[in-house]
This record gives C-alpha cells, sequence and structure tokens, in this order.
C-alpha cells in the first residue's frame, strides 16, 4: 500500500531520485554517529561530569528511552508535515544538542543535552524511510529500505575512530563541536537537495487533531500486519543492539575472558556482518515478500540456538563461537528492517510514517529493557558494590534474553498467522516483483 511507482525513466529522474536518498542517508548515517558518539568516550565523560559507571549508563539508557517514546508522535509529524521538515528540525536539533554537550559541565545539563540527541535522533529514520517509499517504484523499496538500514550503521563505525582520534588531539569541547557542525552542514545540503516526493518539495497531510490521531493510530494497530511488523522489529534486534550500545564489550572482556583488542574486533565483526547480509535480506524479501517471516523465524532462532550455546558453554566459549555469535546477533539488526516493509505492505500511504513509527517502537523499546536487565542482574549477582563482574554473572544477564525471545516469537507466529489470513498473497507477489 505504498505510493503509487513514480516512474522512473530518464537517467536525470534516476540521479535525482537517488540523490536525494543519499541526502537522507548521510542524515540517518550522522544520527547514527550522534547516538553513538558516547560509546567511544566514557572515561573521558566520567573525568568531565565527575560520574561513576552507572550514571553513564544513564546517558544510553535515557537516549534509548527518548528515542523510543518519540517513534509514534515522530511518524504522525512525518505523515502531517512531510519528511523535508520534520527531517531539518531534527538535524538542527541533533547540531544543537551535541553543541551542548560540547560545552556543559555539569551531569544534569549534560542530561538535556543527551535527551536532544535523543529526539534529534528519532526524528531522522522515518523520514528518511518516508522519502524511500515515495521516491523509488514498490519493486525496489524493499532493497533501498535495507540498504538504507545497513549503510546508516557506519555512523558507529565513523563515530568510533575519529571520535577516539579528535577527543584525544583537540580534547572534549573541539571535537564535539566538530561534530555539531557536521550537522549544520548536513542541514544546508538537505534544504538543497531534499523534496518530500519527485512531484512536491513540501507533501503535508491532514491537520492532526486528537480523533484523527486516535484513529489513524488505531487503525494502523488493527491490521495484523503492522502488529507482525512490530513483534518482528521487537525480536529480531535487541540482542545486537544491547551488545553494540553497550554491553557487548565487557561481556567479552569480563564474561568471555577476552583482550581489549580481540573484544574490539568481534564487534567490528558485527558491523561488518551487518553490512553483508543488509542487502542480500533486502533482495531476499523483494523477491519472496510472501516468506518474510519465515525468514525472521530463521534468524531468530539461530541468533537463540547459537546464544543457547555460548551460555551453556563450559567455561569461556571458544573464539570461532564468539566468531558466530557476533555474525549471527548482527544479522538480526537488519533482520528488523523486514518489519517495516510489512507496515509498508499493510497501511495506506498517508499513514506510512506513523506505522513506521509504531513499529521501531518494538525494537528499541525491547532493546532498553534489555540493557535494563542486565544492568539489574549483574548487580544482584555480583557481591557488594562492585563492577567486578563474574563470567557466572554475566551468564545469568545475558539469560534476561530469552525471555523477550520467548515473547517476541509467540507473537510473531500470532500475527503471520492473522497477517496471512487478510494479505492477499497473489496481489502481495505481483506488487513487488512488478
Ligand atoms: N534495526 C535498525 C536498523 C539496522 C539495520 N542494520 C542494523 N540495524 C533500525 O531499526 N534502525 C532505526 C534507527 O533509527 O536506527
Amino acid at each position: 500500500m505504498s505510493d503509487p511507482a513514480p516512474a522512473i525513466a530518464s537517467p536525470a529522474t534516476e540521479l535525482r531520485t537517488w540523490s536525494v536518498w543519499a541526502v537522507g542517508l548521510l542524515v540517518y548515517l550522522l544520527a547514527v554517529f550522534h547516538r553513538s558518539s558516547l560509546a567511544v568516550a566514557g572515561l573521558a565523560a566520567s573525568d568531565r561530569f565527575g560520574i561513576s559507571a552507572a550514571q553513564l549508563a544513564t546517558f544510553t539508557m535515557l537516549q534509548l528511552l527518548v528515542y523510543a517514546g518519540m517513534q509514534v508522535p515522530v511518524g504522525l509529524l512525518v505523515d502531517r508535515f512531510g519528511s523535508r521538515s520534520v527531517m531539518l528540525v531534527g538535524t538542527l536539533l541533533l547540531a544543537a544538542s551535541q553543541a551542548l554537550f560540547a560545552v556543559v559541565e555539569s551531569f544534569p545539563l549534560a542530561i538535556v543535552a543527551r535527551v536532544g540527541v535523543g529526539i534529534g535522533d528519532a526524528l531522522t529514520f522515518i523520514c528518511v524511510l518516508r522519502l524511500v517509499s515515495r521516491w523509488f517504484s514498490p519493486r525496489r523499496i524493499p532493497f533501498v529500505t535495507s540498504l538504507t538500514g545497513t549503510l546508516g550503521q557506519l555512523g558507529a563505525v565513523g563515530a568510533a575512530v575519529p571520535m577516539i582520534w579528535a577527543l584525544r588531539e583537540v580534547g572534549w569541547t573541539a571535537a564535539y563541536l566538530g561534530a555539531a557542525g557536521l550537522g549544520l552542514l548536513m542541514a544546508v545540503v538537505l534544504v538543497l537537495v531534499v523534496d518530500d516526493s519527485p512531484s512536491a518539495r513540501h507533501v503535508r497531510g491532514a491537520r492532526l487533531s486528537l480523533t484523527a490521531v486516535r484513529h489513524s493510530l488505531a487503525a494502523s494497530w488493527a491490521h495484523p500486519g503492522t502488529r507482525l511488523g512490530f513483534w518482528m522489529h521487537f525480536t529480531t534486534q535487541f540482542s545486537a543492539t544491547a551488545l553494540t550500545l553497550l554491553w557487548g564489550y565487557p561481556f567479552l572482556v569480563r564474561g568471555e575472558g577476552r583482550s581489549t583488542e580481540t573484544a574490539g574486533a568481534l564487534l567490528t565483526l558485527m558491523v561488518a556482518a551487518v553490512m553483508v547480509s543488509g542487502p542480500v535480506l533486502g533482495w531476499a524479501i523483494s523477491r519472496h515478500p510472501w516468506h518474510r517471516s519465515t525468514i525472521v523465524l530463521a534468524i531468530v532462532w539461530s541468533i537463540v540456538g547459537v546464544w543457547t550455546v555460548v551460555l551453556l558453554w563450559p567455561g569461556n566459549a571458544p573464539l570461532w563461537l564468539l566468531v558466530l555469535l557476533v555474525v549471527v546477533t548482527g544479522v538480526g539488526g537488519p533482520a528488523s528492517m523486514i518489519g517495516f516493509d510489512l507496515g509498508r505492505t499493510s497501511n495506506p500511504s498517508e499513514r506510512l510514517a506513523s506505522a513506521s513509527g509504531i513499529i521501531n517502537q518494538g525494537g528499541f523499546s525491547a532493546s532498553l529493557v534489555l540493557v535494563i536487565a542486565i544492568g539489574l542482574v549483574l548487580d544482584w549477582r555480583t557481591p557488594g558494590d562492585s563492577t567486578a563482574y563474574t563470567p557466572e554473572a554475566f551468564r545469568w544477564a545475558m539469560s534476561t534474553q530469552y525471555v523477550l525471545w520467548g515473547v517476541g516469537l509467540l507473537q510473531v507466529w500470532r500475527y503471520r498467522r492473522r497477517a496471512r489470513a487478510v494479505i492477499d498473497r497473489v496481489a502481495l507477489e505481483a506488487g513487488a516483483t512488478g
């Protein structure tokens, strides 16, 4: 139920389409960069704000909380005001918040800045998804959507090495002001290049009233395809997100006895797995849209299987098993993008962004719950106030994932049956291939 296929005929139109996408992608990449820019600055942040490791983790949790909580309002805003306007506000807010983070020295003000980063970040991704569905033909949307999610993760890689370098060479304030400056630059490029659709600079939806909002959200949620998308997103990505945003490094070093270099290499390998599997999954679901949920179930069961072997392994898991773990878990990230495709084919164009917002909430809420649960269980299984977590404590903590997998798999299975009962397979496959 996406927009009618735009006629992508001339090379000039093709070039215009890919230019708009490239700018949208760069803005999303920058949002991921800002989101991740604190991960490598942990020690410097502790010194600057005089905070403990637990307070440092508050930054990550707060950002996730704000991001997840903003998804539905942002979806509604995008349907109402269009991608161009909302994305511009998001980019400026990200730049302003990073600039604030660059100059403040107190923990409460730093929290305000990170909340700003969370809101600005939330204003980005749904806009890019909406641009993709307006600019590309339905046949290309699943692949381009997947490519967007995948390439966007390079923002996290960009946040690692350059930020480590900048923090060391130019110091905290200049490093974060530099990051903010990139946002200003992108805002200018966005204004120059991005239009909401091939035929209009701005595409605005109907005015938002409380009743209209209620009806629109209720209609999206009532469709089993939207719910299936939500639970797919919920179930696939939390393991990878919790590892990359906070717990991967301590788990590999303290829980599995690996050196810091090996842990870093394993987490980099996870990003490589995302890069390779994203386009493959995008291609697979554009060829076999009816089997989207089967692909998701197979991936989630593989993630559960590998984690189970790692957690049951007596002593430290061997390196080959940890390699398998990060690769299979990493594939969960791009697999979550399949959820958005369910949203696209189950909702009319005018509420596509709000449906995407609902779906995007799934994975990030689950990730937030997991990040908190791991922290709580680690503290519970570690004597006193020590943060010298043992491998045994990590085994307990990582096992909390089974609750989320259990709920998610059950819901995917339930809504897959309901969605299949209402989706017209012939029309779906014709739309996807034609
Ligand atoms: N699951 C991510 C996208 C992704 C793709 N590969 C790895 N992760 C997602 O939902 N992204 C939304 C966002 O704002 O990043």
